[in-house]
């Protein structure tokens, strides 16, 4: 899968662009402040996905102008096509040049994974970030995920709700079990295909560690749930019947917290390298290193469904990596058209193959530098 071309008008500091990527690695560096990420981000609307940045919809559109328009030529699935979204006054969304209702009619034409420095959350911050990412990530390739997640939520949720009615009325009590069973059946398959998404995931994100740190650092990726290691090769009833045995178990505790303390709703992930927990003890540039893994590691699971790979969009990854780490990065993501943000030169000095692009007070021209 492969932009071809992209137009812009009037999106964010970006008033008139239009360029014609590699089908490489493309590398667009400036200042900060420049339009760098605006760039990358005008690439990901084509996916029909809201912009991984927060706000609202109309902070897209040039401040002062009516509208804003996204227009881009791709090949995927052995064919041009070309979408387009405009924003704003007169808003509209075309794939092939057949009107659509809303953006997320694209999803599934043209494929990205994003990787921007708020993605160093994943490995720095709460659990709660690393079960989106990965609940994200399976949503992308197993629809039917989408669902068990759902419905797991709401029985959670109705049940988080019982547990405070208790205080209020205890005769609520047998009713615990009619939920708890619910959450059982329903937890067991949350936990399954998270695992076994989670299997592939820690496979591939081990391979690219390595590779991003010339092999001298090994990535070892834990999940931690409900079960221990040795249970997760049980089958379905009898993750059931033990699910149900812990949530037995945490029931003084669920309603002394007044909430459901145990349960699929609580997994983690750990980032082990050379044995260390990576959020406790990695540093800058190997925490850095685990969240692009992770993120490209998605992009090749997401290759394995659509059977292309899928646009690699590299906001700010340079920084605190080292040349070695830098030149994987630029030279060694093979079958993938990459675009790569940066605010200084000397990648481009690295670079291979590709084509660099310079981002100043939102235009974008060619700098010269081009290798094929
Ligand atoms: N709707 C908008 N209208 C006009 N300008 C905007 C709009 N939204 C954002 N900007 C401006 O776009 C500029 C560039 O932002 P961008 O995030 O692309 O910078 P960058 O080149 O990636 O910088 P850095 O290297 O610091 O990450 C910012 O100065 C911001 O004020």
């Amino acid at each position: 899968m492969r932009l071809e071309s992209l137009r812009l008008c009037g999106y964010r500091n970006l008033q008139e662009v239009q360029f014609t990527p590699h089908v490489g690695v493309n590398i667009v560096f400036g200042d900060n402040a420049q339009g760098k990420t605006n760039l990358i981000e005008a690439i990901w609307m084509l996916t029909g996905a809201k912009s991984f940045r927060p706000g609202r919809e109309r902070d897209l559109i040039q401040k002062g102008a009516a509208q804003a328009r996204v227009e881009g030529a791709f090949f995927a699935q052995d064919r041009h096509q070309t979408a387009a979204i405009t924003l704003g006054d007169k808003r509209g969304v075309q794939l092939n040049g057949v009107e659509k209702k809303s953006a997320s009619a694209l999803a599934g034409s043209f494929c990205c994974v994003v990787f921007s420095p708020a993605h160093l959350s994943i490995v720095k911050d709460g659990p709660q970030l690393r079960r989106r990412f990965l609940d994200g990530a399976i949503c992308q390739i197993r629809p039917q995920f989408i669902t068990a997640l759902y419905q797991y939520r709401q029985a959670l949720a109705q049940k988080n709700a019982l547990i405070k009615d208790l205080y209020k009325n205890a005769e609520l009590y047998d009713l615990l079990a009619v939920f708890d069973e619910k959450l059982c059946q329903l937890g067991v398959r949350v936990y399954q295909m998270r695992r076994r998404y989670f299997a592939a995931l820690s496979n591939w994100a081990g391979q690219i560690y390595s590779g991003l740190s010339g092999g001298r650092e090994t990535l070892t990726l834990c999940y931690d749930s409900v079960f221990s290691g040795d249970e997760q090769a049980l089958d379905a009833p009898q993750l059931q019947q033990l699910y149900s045995q812990r949530l037995q178990e945490a029931k003084k505790d669920d309603l002394r917290a007044g909430y459901s303390t145990v349960g699929v709703h609580r997994d983690d992930l750990r980032f082990l390298i050379g044995g260390l927990d990576c959020r406790l003890y990695g540093s800058q540039g190997q925490q850095r290193s685990v969240a692009l893994a992770l993120k490209l590691a998605e992009g090749y699971l997401l290759r394995e469904f659509i059977g292309e790979t899928p646009v690699m969009l590299l906001d700010d990854v340079m920084s605190e990596l080292d040349p070695s780490r830098q030149n994987y990065i630029l030279n060694h993501l093979e079958d993938a058209q990459v675009f790569i943000t940066c605010c200084d030169r000397a990648p481009i000095e690295q670079l291979l193959t590709g084509r660099a692009f310079y981002m100043k007070s939102g235009h974008l021209e060619p700098c010269g530098s081009e290798e094929d």
